[in-house]
């Protein structure tokens, strides 16, 4: 039976991955106590001591203005922490499943991105994504790494929550609508990589291995995802301050923040559904199925 060691139980994607994970191995949850992330140093002791035939990493700094201050930081979680994990897996002949993002990108090609891709980050947290993700190549140690987007899930906070709790209090709002992306459930990535991990149980192929990205199907912009959320307050009754006639599209260069984001977002997931045999749902439906578990119990 394999030890599943998985990190960040508490953020979004950890929470979801305790559940899909449960049944394939004995899974080893650790929190921030636990494994802290900013002492690298001290995670091969951990690992030493669990021994985990698989390490699946969902911990991040993800603060993404924040980052552009705490740049030490945000490298130390994202790329100094996940190098300590890959060294660990490519000695004891783990493996690492990991996770990453499309501020890997940065945004200007017009269409999907692809694996292969240059990747120019705009943004610290997007360069210390990337710094891991080049660790973890260099490594030598059998990995995944997926890369997904602008993830929501019932448990941890996002943009779903962020609006919703802004549309209760206000009654304008001014969202960006030339950046765009996909909407993507955390439980949609915990199913997927449990769907991995089986396969690679089974078959142990080294085939499979290396970068995917993984995100719904189908596309919008911060503002049309903001539309979806007021229509599906209106549909299940969730009472809100802001009128969508209130909701105002704007150039993110009128919403100035400290990170640079992506204009465009898309990544192509068409190896992974090639490579696995999946199909990528909509983002609207896996929105409307969170929007449901936190607003309509
Ligand atoms: N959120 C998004 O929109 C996107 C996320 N990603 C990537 O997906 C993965 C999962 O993201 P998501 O679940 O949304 O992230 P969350 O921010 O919801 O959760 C991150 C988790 O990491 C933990 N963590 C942060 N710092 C440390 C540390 N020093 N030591 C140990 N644990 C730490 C947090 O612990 P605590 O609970 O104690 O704070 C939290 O549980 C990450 O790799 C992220 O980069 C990719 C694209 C989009
Ligand atoms: C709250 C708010 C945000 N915005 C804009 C700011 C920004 O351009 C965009 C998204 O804002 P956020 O700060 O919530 O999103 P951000 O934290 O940048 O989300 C990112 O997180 C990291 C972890 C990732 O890896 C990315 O895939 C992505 O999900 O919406 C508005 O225009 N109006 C608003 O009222
Ligand atoms: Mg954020």
């Amino acid at each position: 039976m394999s030890r599943i060691l998985i990190t960040g139980i508490n953020g979004q994607l950890g929470f979801e991955l305790r559940r899909s994970l449960a049944m394939l191995g004995e899974c080893i949850c650790l929190d921030r106590q636990q494994l802290d992330l900013s002492r690298p140093a001290g995670i091969a002791a951990v690992l030493d001591q669990t021994q985990p035939d698989i390490i699946v990493n969902p911990a991040a700094y993800t603060a993404v203005d924040k980052a552009e201050s705490e740049a030490q930081l945000a490298h130390t979680v994202n790329a100094a922490a996940p190098a300590a994990m890959a060294d660990w897996a490519a000695a004891n002949n783990a493996l690492l499943l990991h996770y990453s993002t499309d501020y890997v990108f940065d945004g200007d090609k017009a269409s999907p991105y692809a694996e292969d891709d240059a990747t120019n980050p705009q943004s610290v947290y997007g360069l210390s994504k990337w710094q891991g993700e080049q660790a973890i190549l260099t490594s030598g140690a059998d990995h995944i790494i997926l890369r997904t987007s602008w993830v929501v899930g019932a448990h941890g906070g996002n943009f779903l929550k962020t609006i919703i709790r802004l549309a209760r209090e206000r009654d304008s709002l001014n969202v960006v609508a030339d950046q765009i992306g996909a909407p993507t459930p955390a439980a949609l990535i915990a199913d997927i990589s449990a769907h991995i991990i089986k396969q690679w149980q089974t078959s142990q192929d080294k085939t499979l291995l290396g970068t995917y990205h993984l995100t719904s199907s189908g596309s919008t912009s911060w503002h049309g995802y903001t539309e979806f959320l007021l229509a599906l307050a209106e549909r299940y009754g969730v009472a809100l301050q802001l009128k969508p006639e209130n909701l105002h599209a704007i150039p993110g260069s009128a919403y100035p923040t400290p990170a640079k984001r992506p204009g465009n977002s898309r990544l192509n997931c068409s190896k992974i559904e090639g490579n696995f045999g999946l199909i990528m749902p909509a983002w609207q439906s896996g929105v409307e199925q969170v929007f449901q578990q936190i607003f309509n119990s």
